[in-house]
């Protein structure tokens, strides 16, 4: 594996699932990996799960760890070719990216979506610029369309919980928020769930569906108790209208997953990358109940990454 940032990177994805379930079992089987090694992680977004995960991932592979919080530590990054720098910004984005190719064997990055241009979101404008001057493996720690270390910790968490032969049923429905959120963790699930071709359902109201390009043929239903109905899986995430992009048209209905609404469920197991705002995108009784596998999935997180940059260090050696 050169890059890693969307399913396409890898190429057997039970077999990656595997290894990850290998690496849970023993995650400090190959601690000396990654000597003389370094790995910088570089977020330009706040973090908890992801900016820890991946550290406790570089360290059990014995890889040098450089953290740098960019939003908050470094200079102001300008992103346009061409400009005049004599605004709020002091450095480069391809200046900082050839730096880091000085420093770091490995470069994994966060830069969500900007929410304000469809055209530069969709297309990746900050994670292009990566790909295009990093001179090393570049790993997405969630970009503006896609959060495939998430997507990869959701696939062997689904995994875990489902010992029978039948495909099963997974839902990613849509819930309520106050602002504007991205698309990429919902995208991403899709895309890694038909990968693992488990029979996906989308739920969420008119005005608000997903991007066709991840879509394809999965199902949208915009009726949320029609679409849980036999779930045996529930993941729950907002997103603003793509179509009308980074908008929040009005939605009548109640679309917060509470008990009730889980009753003519497969008994489902509930899903959600976190942070999660309580109570405004799910349930306290939700949340705390034996439906939640969402502390197991955040756990997952480290083994997601340990795999991912395992596979990049092979490739290294
Ligand atoms: N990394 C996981 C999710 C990140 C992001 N959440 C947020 O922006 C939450 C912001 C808030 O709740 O104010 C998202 O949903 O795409
Ligand atoms: N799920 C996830 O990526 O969490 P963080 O944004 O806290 O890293």
């Amino acid at each position: 594996m050169k890059n890693f940032t969307s399913v396409e990177d890898i190429n057997d994805l039970q077999s990656m699932i595997k290894k990850a379930l290998e690496i849970k079992a023993n995650p400090l089987a190959e601690p000396n990996k990654g000597n003389g090694k370094t790995i910088g992680l570089v977020f330009l977004n706040s973090s908890l799960r992801t900016r820890l995960s991946s550290q406790i991932a570089a360290q059990n592979l014995g890889l040098n760890v450089l953290m740098l919080n960019a939003a908050q530590e470094a200079w102001n990054l300008e992103y346009n070719d061409g400009v005049v720098m004599d605004g709020g910004t002091v450095e480069h984005i391809k200046d900082a990216i050839e730096v880091l190719n000085q420093y770091c064997d490995i470069i994994a990055v966060r830069c969500f979506a900007g929410m304000k241009s469809k055209e530069d979101d969709t297309t990746e404008s900050i994670l292009s610029q990566f790909e295009k001057h990093a001179k090393v493996p570049v790993v997405s720690l969630e970009s503006a369309t896609r959060h495939p270390l998430q997507s990869f910790a959701d696939c062997i968490t689904i995994t875990e919980n489902w010992k029978q032969e039948k495909k099963p049923k997974v839902v990613l429905t849509w819930a309520p928020h106050v602002k504007p959120i991205a698309h990429a963790v919902a995208n991403s699930f899709t895309e890694w769930m038909q990968a693992l071709d488990v029979d996906l359902v989308i739920a969420n109201p008119e005005g608000y569906d997903l991007d066709p390009n991840f879509v394809k043929d999965t199902p949208i239903v915009h009726n949320q108790d029609e679409a849980l109905k036999d779930a045996d899986f529930i993941y729950v995430k907002n997103w603003s209208s793509f179509e009308d992009y980074a908008t929040m048209p009005e939605v009548k209905e109640d679309w917060l997953l509470s008990l009730e609404k889980l009753k003519p469920t497969n008994d489902a197991k509930v899903m959600h990358c976190l942070p999660v705002r309580r109570n405004l995108e799910l349930s306290d009784e939700v949340m705390d109940s034996e439906h939640s596998i969402i502390y197991q999935q955040a756990k997952n997180r480290i083994f997601s990454a340990q795999t991912v940059f395992s596979e990049i260090l092979n490739e290294l050696k």
